[in-house]
């Protein structure tokens, strides 16, 4: 009920007249698509039953597909689920790799980083963070993406524009929210997704579905706002599953899909009389869109017998072949393409592929990302959890005997293990969980992976240091270590560094893996084995296996700080308080630990870099498109 309050105020506000925003489109775009065709491979899943081998098969996707929308009209693509609407809208939006034949022009050119600089895509999917209000929302976005020709304040301004214009004046203060976190209705969040492709004034739009889900009211706020943007000159392309008639005649040109193959391309306000033309004139008055829809699963009206289907899709497909194919390929010959001038001297100006450059995309991204982390970066929870186990362990080693060696390596190799496994598994969810936002936002040329990479991996260090630091200080004073300034920072820069490097680990099983199951259990698996060649329980370890403790992060830092503890020449009573004075050089679990030092800080910096550099590596795939 609530939600339904918030959606009619807003929609109560009337457009402002002078809006920079809803002006002519700065460089128009005339998008033309001849004969495009879609292949994809799909691996034949193998029979279980009859034990067949698997086999890769083509599968055509889009089957020859024309067409051509001017500056100023508002193509809808229109087609029963799976006829290939929303791959038609990537390939068009330039965003579609792999097997893709025929010829997409924008203004007689292929698509060019510049002509990403002029498109917005809108996904069917509002992919935002939850956690950001509708300004910090837009003003982020706007903050990387438009050029630096831009002061920030008018940046800001220009994000308060897309909010006054798309009405969400009402809710810019509230939170987008998410799956299980309350924020603006759905038809608020698709209006904040259009505005994030609003705020850099595209003259090329795509849209996958901007209605879905929405009441007819809010769907037919929407498809207006899109009308007025048509109406300044802007190119505007959406897929739309089933619009009511109200909409379906603000539409200037209307696609029709089944199975890939177009069975009508024209004006919106022709296609009735197309469909009577060729034999298929509806029984009784009905809203075209449904009308079309049945048309596309192979229902003609009075007669809807399952067989004829398919013979219905054939000869509509046929109808379309001799009716209008040709006539629309000499259109496309026959319109002339606007000229690119003015708009490849403006780019010249705007060098480079970034709006911004690196170090403003790493700062708004660090800003960005410690707003919508804060609540996580300072969970309650997360630091309750730290501080319990830190006096627990402080309380089990209460003022442990020195000469207690056992006891005393005990709580070194404690130390290591719980700071390799609760770093390793806080990191190992950061890029499975990024993984959309990640994509869309790089497919949008928002910014480059190293300053996302930068800022990702930088912004939530400093907590992530502070608590094990605070950890230190609880155990190790509680524990009657050493008390000495020296041998306490020692230990502490042993922890510091198995928390980077099993991070590390974390950064790049996450990016390798890009699935959060997955990747923990492999974490697991992995950090146990690091674990069981620690060092702590078996010193005698096979040849065959003993390399393992040279990838392990707990076997170096646990050497690390048996070491900040004890060295080689150092004593204990070996048989009690009055026993006799032994050298700690000698002590069985830990003799062989004096040796090798150097090779172990090697190891722990070159796994600080290199788990990073995997990491990296590994998301370079992540929001590859077709350039
Ligand atoms: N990468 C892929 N692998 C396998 N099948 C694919 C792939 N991409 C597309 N398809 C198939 O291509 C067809 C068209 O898909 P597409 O998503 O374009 O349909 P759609 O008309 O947008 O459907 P919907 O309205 O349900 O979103 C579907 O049968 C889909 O399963």
């Amino acid at each position: 009920m609530e939600m339904v309050d918030v959606e009619a105020q807003s929609m109560e506000q009337p457009p402002i007249p002078n809006s920079t925003i809803f002006k002519k489109a700065n460089h128009p775009v005339t998008l033309k698509f001849d004969d495009v065709v879609y292949k994809i491979k799909i691996n034949k899943s193998s029979s279980y039953w009859c034990n067949k081998k698997e086999k890769s098969e083509e599968k055509v996707i889009l089957k020859g597909i024309s067409g051509l929308v001017l500056p100023g009209e508002v193509l809808a693509m229109l087609g029963p689920s799976g006829s290939g609407k929303t791959t038609l809208l990537t390939a068009l939006g330039g965003r579609l790799g792999g097997k893709l034949g025929g010829n997409i022009t924008y203004n007689g050119k292929p698509f060019s980083n510049k002509m990403k600089r002029n498109t917005g895509f809108v996904t069917q999917d509002d992919v935002m963070y939850p956690h950001l209000t509708v300004t910090e929302t837009l003003v982020f976005t706007a903050l990387l993406r438009l050029p630096d020709t831009f002061t920030k304040e008018e940046k800001v301004a220009q994000a308060e524009e897309v909010i006054t214009q798309l009405g969400l004046s009402r809710c810019k203060n509230s939170i987008i929210g998410g799956p299980f976190l309350r924020g603006i209705s759905g038809g608020e969040r698709k209006r904040v997704s259009v505005g994030q492709e609003m705020l850099i004034n595209p003259s090329l739009l795509f849209l996958d579905e901007p209605t879905s889900g929405l009441d007819s009211t809010t769907a037919q706020r929407i498809v207006s706002t899109l009308w007025e943007l048509a109406n300044g000159g802007r190119t505007i392309v959406m897929t739309i599953h089933q619009p009511s008639s109200r909409l379906f005649y603000m539409f200037h040109k209307v696609l029709l899909l089944s199975e890939g193959n177009p069975l009508y391309f024209g004006e919106g306000s022709e296609v009735m009389d197309y469909f009577s033309s060729v034999g298929f004139a509806p029984s009784m008055a009905m809203n075209p869109a449904d009308f079309l829809l049945d048309l596309a699963n192979g229902v003609a009206p009075n007669n809807d017998s399952r067989e004829n289907q398919g013979t219905i899709k054939q000869n509509l497909t046929a109808a379309y072949k001799n009716n209008l194919a040709n006539q629309w390929k000499m259109e496309i010959q026959r319109i002339s393409d606007l000229p690119n001038g003015d708009y490849e001297a403006a780019d010249c100006k705007q060098s480079g592929r970034w709006a911004t450059t690196w170090w403003q995309q790493f700062i708004v991204l660090m800003k960005r990302g410690v707003k919508e982390r804060r609540h996580e970066v300072f969970s309650g929870l997360k630091v309750g959890q730290v501080l319990v186990v830190a006096v627990l362990s402080g309380l089990l080693w209460w003022q442990s005997d020195p000469n207690h060696i056992q006891d005393r390596i005990g709580l070194f190799f404690f130390f290591t293990g719980f700071w390799s496994f609760f770093p390793l598994f806080q990191a190992i969810f950061t890029f499975p969980q990024e993984r959309m936002m990640l994509e869309k936002e790089r497919a949008s040329g928002m910014y480059r992976l190293s300053s996302y990479f930068m800022s990702r991996t930088l912004g939530d260090l400093p907590m992530d240091l502070v608590l094990p630091t605070v950890f230190m200080i609880i155990t190790y004073w509680m524990s009657g270590l050493k008390p000495n300034a020296l041998n306490f920072f020692e230990s502490l820069f042993a922890l510091l560094f198995c928390v980077l490097v099993s991070q590390g680990i974390g950064l790049a099983l996450g990016a390798m893996v890009m699935d959060q199951k997955a990747a923990t259990t492999l974490g697991s698996v992995i950090m146990l084995a690091f674990l069981l060649a620690g060092g702590y329980y078996v010193q005698n370890v096979p040849v065959f296996i003993g390399w393992i403790k040279y990838v392990s992060v707990i076997n170096h830092t646990y050497k690390l700080q048996i070491l900040a503890q004890y060295k080689s020449s150092d004593t204990y009573r070996c048989n009690g308080s009055d026993g006799a004075l032994c050298s700690v050089g000698d002590f069985p679990a830990i003799k062989d630990n004096f040796e090798g030092v150097g090779l172990s800080l090697f190891a722990l910096v070159i796994m600080l870099v290199g788990y990073r550099l995997v990491a990296y590596i590994a998301l370079m795939r992540v929001g590859m498109t077709k350039k």
